[in-house]
């Protein structure tokens, strides 16, 4: 048996050994599922920036530029953090740039792995069948808000430790706590999670389509697997 373990936040991030591991980082509202909805609608790659200025500096280099703090889109970019605004192809073929609040920090700092994937309820069970085909441990890289936990992206590592309950063994606490509150809520994730504070906050941005993207399982069929610096379809 394979081990999996889930780390709550990028601030813990350092009290796990990356190592050898795929990290699969998570950010459900918004991040990763705006990335698997990009991937899927034909943007050729992404390349993610913990800061604006480093983003905003590859618009010289062809990149669309997608910039978001605290849920709004920055002045100067071209883009925010709406998974929708990738849904109609109007942007397949281009290269994406992509800095936001919570989510490509915890991508900034999940490089030492052997592996780094996209966690997202869109892509679950494809990402779910890679997972249990390959031969390695597998550490859960929630994103969290601004350094806390998040009920959301807890719950995808949840559903994802009890998808790989026949080839992954958790030990520890937060694997089992996780996959006993999938086990309870998973059934009416929006029900469930329409009480979770970045919910609550994504509401008063008037963004409930987002929400039910984001919420949407396997809508997309592909894995989001970072190589040389730039995360692509794989
Ligand atoms: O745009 C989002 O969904 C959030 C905004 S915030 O965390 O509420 O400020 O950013 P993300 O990096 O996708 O969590």
């Amino acid at each position: 048996m394979r081990n999996i373990e889930i780390c709550l936040s990028p601030e813990l991030i350092h009290l796990h050994d990356l190592k050898g591991k795929t990290v699969v980082v998570v950010d459900i509202f918004r991040a990763t599922s705006t990335m698997v909805a990009a991937l899927g609608n034909g943007i050729k790659e992404i390349r993610t920036f913990a800061s604006l200025e480093e983003c905003k500096s590859m618009k010289a280099q062809g990149y669309l530029i997608a910039g978001e703090r605290n849920g709004h889109k920055v002045n100067g970019f071209d883009l925010g953090n709406s998974p929708l605004t990738y849904l109609d192809g109007k942007y397949a073929g281009e290269k994406l740039a992509m800095t936001t609040t919570n989510g490509t920090l915890a991508l900034s700092k999940s490089q030492d792995a052997e592996e780094i994937l996209i966690g997202a309820f869109p892509n679950f069970s494809t990402t779910l069948d890679y997972l249990k085909s390959i031969d390695r441990d597998i550490l859960v890289h929630c994103a969290g808000w601004k350094g806390r936990f998040n009920l959301e992206d807890s719950l995808y590592a949840g559903a994802l430790t009890k998808g790989l309950e026949g080839t992954h063994q958790s030990e520890d606490d937060a694997s089992l706590a996780l996959k006993s509150l999938f086990e309870k809520e998973g059934n009416d994730l929006k029900k469930f999670l329409s009480q979770a504070s970045h919910a609550k906050r994504l509401q008063n941005h008037n963004i409930e389509a987002d929400i039910d993207f984001c919420l949407q399982e396997d809508s997309i069929d592909l894995i989001g697997k970072f190589e040389k610096g730039a995360l692509t379809k794989f």
